[in-house]
């Protein structure tokens, strides 16, 4: 949509942070089975999903551009849910998978009435303010955000008074604000990932020979893309910094049989690149690793991720905000200098602000005159923006612009999140 108007375009960005995406997409395991077959299994299963919260079943496709990938789409249904009497409060994490279609787990219960049973329809409410105890009886009273209604599957005395450890689902969503499938589904053959995302990783057009590296891992949606996209053969080694997350990308490796090909290490990206000592003794199998060792790079590091749909509420603060361009920085210097000659460097973030995106662009090509800017083969997002970049090279990114999003123009190409991507070779 034609949004000259800068204040316009931020108000339309305002107001699409907001609200959930159209739609949900799938990443399909095409090593164990044919699209098509997994298309019907997924449908199978949500149609059970359906059939238990009386609701209709989902429509969905596979992307005709991008090979692996599902396409679901999610409802706002037209009539008004009125809130059941008794309310739950769940805290912001919760709520918004909610309003992606999760169910509720047990342990994201914070307050429920005294007298909610198993059986029991209910009011979910999200806190917006952080205020609620765990185990709080009394009617929530501050700032609260009303996602639909669901189905106890037991009584509050057992989420809070049992001796036993409750796990499991604890509130089955029927009737919500918008209609998106839960997604808690046959985890060796789909995973839950936005369009831009998988996107991405063709991008990086991963061969079966080649040594990657992907910098910033966790939890490791892209590491086992990229190895998928291998074959299962060549390597992909994948850092993290919090080696808390460590574990999560090594399930998701396992989940889908590729340990053989994954390494995962804990390790500050920044510092990747070794002295000269151990180039002599040749490439090693772990970090740090000697310059110009990778065929390709991804770098999907941290960023102020402001393109996450929905966000109830933001956090961010000024200082925190302006400190992501110099540390993207570092580790671009640090990504470039692994990169062999002719190798590719894939750079994305989940954010809108044009300091995180086109200005690094800008920055890598003017201090690292090697590197050269190229067309992405997958590009189903807009043109970048607001740089000194020619109009050539702003064709040449990808960015997923939900500022200029349009009520009558939705589709799943451009209804997802906020995301950027840009790529280069190195000459
Ligand atoms: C946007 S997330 C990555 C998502 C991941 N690529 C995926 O697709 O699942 C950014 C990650 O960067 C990690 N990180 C931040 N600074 C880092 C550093 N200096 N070195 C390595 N990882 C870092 C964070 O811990 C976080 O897990």
């Amino acid at each position: 949509m034609p949004l000259e108007n800068n204040d316009l375009r931020v108000d339309n960005l305002i107001k699409w942070l907001g609200i959930p995406p159209s739609y949900t997409t799938l990443r399909l395991n095409l090593r164990v089975d044919t699209a098509d077959n997994i298309l019907s299994q997924v449908q199978q299963t949500l149609n059970i999903q359906c059939r238990k919260k009386n609701i209709e079943e989902f429509k969905m496709w596979l992307h005709p551009a991008v090979k692996d990938c599902l396409v679901i789409e999610n409802r706002r249904p037209n009539n008004d849910v009125i809130p059941a009497e008794k309310e739950v409060i769940v805290d912001l994490l919760c709520g918004t998978a909610v309003l992606r279609g999760a169910d509720i787990f047990s342990q994201g219960i914070m307050g429920a009435p005294s007298n909610m049973l198993k059986g029991d329809k209910v009011a979910v409410y999200c806190d917006m303010e952080g205020k609620c105890r765990r185990g709080a009886v009394a009617k929530y009273e501050h700032t609260k955000v009303f996602l639909g209604n669901g189905i106890a599957q037991i009584g509050r005395d057992d989420y809070f008074c049992s001796q036993d450890k409750v796990s499991g689902i604890g509130i089955l969503m029927t009737e919500t604000i918008i209609e998106a499938p839960c997604l808690d589904i046959l985890p060796e053959l789909v995973f839950a990932q936005n369009l831009p995302s998988i996107v991405c990783s063709h991008v990086l057009d991963p061969q079966p020979t080649d040594l990657i590296l992907d910098m910033c891992a966790a939890p490791g949606g892209k590491t086992v893309h990229i190895a998928s996209l291998m074959q299962g053969k060549g390597r992909v080694i994948a850092l993290d910094k919090a080696k808390g997350k460590i574990e999560k990308i090594k399930k998701n490796v396992n989940l889908w049989g590729l340990d053989d090909t994954v390494s995962c290490f804990d390790f500050d990206a920044r510092n990747a690149m070794t002295d000269k000592e151990l180039v002599k003794k040749g490439v090693t199998d772990e970090p740090p690793f000697p310059p110009e060792a990778f065929d390709r790079i991804l770098l999907d590091g941290p960023c102020s991720a402001l393109g996450q749909r929905p966000t109830l509420k933001n956090n961010m603060i000024p200082g925190v905000l302006k400190s992501f361009p110099k540390y993207q920085k570092q580790l671009l210097k640090t990504a470039i200098e692994l990169l062999k000659p002719n190798g590719i460097l894939v750079y994305s973030t989940c954010t809108v602000t044009v300091e995180e995106n086109e200005h690094q662009v800008e920055w890598v090509l003017e201090n690292f005159p090697n590197m050269i800017l190229s067309p992405q083969s997958v590009h189903l997002g807009c043109h970048g923006t607001g740089s000194n970049l020619s109009e050539e090279e702003l064709k040449m990114v990808q960015r997923f612009d939900i500022s200029g999003l349009d009520e009558n123009n939705l589709n799943c190409d451009n209804d997802t999140i906020g995301f950027f991507i840009a790529k280069f070779i190195k000459t």
